[in-house]
């Protein structure tokens, strides 16, 4: 098979190249006064959080996984002009800001080569770095404010962009601090040569939608959380995109609760076989499905395609369903209720598979770890004292760009 060939059509294929972002000079401008603002719960000790990731890549890697990182694949679009304007562009398209000040972050960002444009991108400027500051807005900023504000769950690869079969969904980011990542997801995946001629299924102008709550749960079938970020909207118009384009069957709209617990559909629930999941105990009775199709007339126009919706039903017996199997296997945590709710805040169930039967977790979360040994996944434990402080695990930190086919 060509090891560039890019896409996905499970979450449990032999992962092949998964995109990551090694924490960085971002994770460095967190402080107590704005790492609420920022969805960090706190503030990482970066180095620790930086050892913590590479124990992440050297896992991917020591397993045959192609692991691109994010700075690199910035660093090298940068080299091209379109990319480098629509990046300055996007970074300076902020209502704080005003026309003058605009003017002078863009002539210091222009002048930047593409190694430190991309670090300046992606970790912010800061007011005392941009001499040649001017205009009103620039005298009244806060010294210790951004120009150009740091993007450090950049880290959560999975939200900013998400492959459904050999297409990528740019996504609508929900919160404000995290808009500006799918810029740079969107110009990685237009300027860069080893994605080019991808289609893009999605953009960041249309209804919030996160990579987080897409699930591809076989061949053929997505689950698509609706809570704090995607909304029903953007499920609709995921749905819309991937009947039309022949990527998918079945969409299942599965509600969430509009918690920080459970901001991503896979904060609750991932795959780790062909027809298993590991699920936070707490909702595995409650979750409920949608049942999104289409009928056998496609009409070019993704956006007038006609849906035909049932439900709800319990997830577990709409997903059987729509993948054609007799039942989805939940692993059964067999947490007390105490234990469940830690475990799940620190992201026990937020895998990411490397293949059927074998996922990486975070080591921290015992119970649930030694739960999926039991049933016969074998897990990849890492490190993620640090790194779990802007609440995402091992799923949320990567990106597969390519997985074998089940
Ligand atoms: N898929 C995920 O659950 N991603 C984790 C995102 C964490 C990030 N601090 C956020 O609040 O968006």
């Amino acid at each position: 098979m060509d090891p560039r060939r890019v896409g996905a059509t499970s979450e449990v294929g032999r992962l092949r190249t998964v995109v990551l972002h090694r924490p960085g000079a971002e994770l460095r401008r967190l402080t107590p006064r704005n790492n609420d603002q920022l969805l960090f719960d706190g503030v990482p000790w970066v180095a620790r959080a930086q050892e913590e990731h590479d124990a992440f890549a050297a896992e991917l890697t020591g397993r045959g996984v192609e692991v691109l990182y994010l700075d690199a694949l910035l660093t090298e679009v940068l080299a091209r002009p379109a990319a480098r304007e629509e990046l300055v562009a996007a970074a300076v398209d902020d209502p704080r800001l005003g026309a003058t000040l605009q003017r002078a972050a863009v002539a210091h960002l222009s002048g930047l080569a593409p190694q430190d444009l991309a670090t300046t991108l992606m970790a912010g400027l800061a007011h005392d770095e941009l001499r040649g500051g001017r205009g009103l807005a620039y005298q009244i900023m806060d010294r210790g404010d951004f120009v150009v504000p740091p993007l450090p769950n950049l880290l959560f690869t999975r939200d900013s962009s998400v492959w459904v079969g050999d297409q990528v969904a740019i996504t609508s980011l929900a919160m404000p601090a995290r808009h500006r990542e799918s810029t740079i997801t969107r110009a990685v995946a237009t300027h860069h040569p080893r994605f080019a001629g991808t289609g893009q299924l999605y953009d960041a102008s249309l209804e919030h939608l996160e990579g987080g709550d897409v699930l591809l749960l076989g061949p053929g079938v997505l689950a698509v959380g609706v809570g704090e970020r995607t909304t029903p909207g953007g499920a609709e118009r995921l749905a819309r995109r991937v009947f039309a384009r022949g990527l998918a069957h079945t969409v299942l709209v599965v509600p969430i609760a509009q918690e920080r617990a459970t901001m991503h559909l896979d904060t609750i629930a991932t795959m780790v076989d062909a027809d298993a999941m590991v699920m936070y105990p707490a909702v595995a009775d409650s979750l409920v499905a949608w049942t999104v199709t289409v009928g056998d007339e496609l009409p070019d126009d993704a956006d007038t395609v006609e849906l035909a919706v049932s439900g709800p039903r319990p997830f577990v017996v709409a997903a059987a369903a729509a993948m054609g199997i007799d039942r989805l296997r939940v692993i059964d945590t067999g947490l007390d209720p105490v234990t469940a709710e830690r475990e799940q805040w620190d992201d026990g169930n937020n895998t990411l598979a490397l293949a059927p039967r074998l996922a990486v977790a975070y080591e921290r979360n015992t119970v649930t770890n030694a739960a999926l040994e039991a049933a016969g996944i074998e897990v990849v434990p890492i490190p993620g004292s640090e790194l779990g402080s802007g609440r995402g695990g091992p799923r949320c930190m990567s990106c597969p760009v390519s997985r074998d086919p089940l």
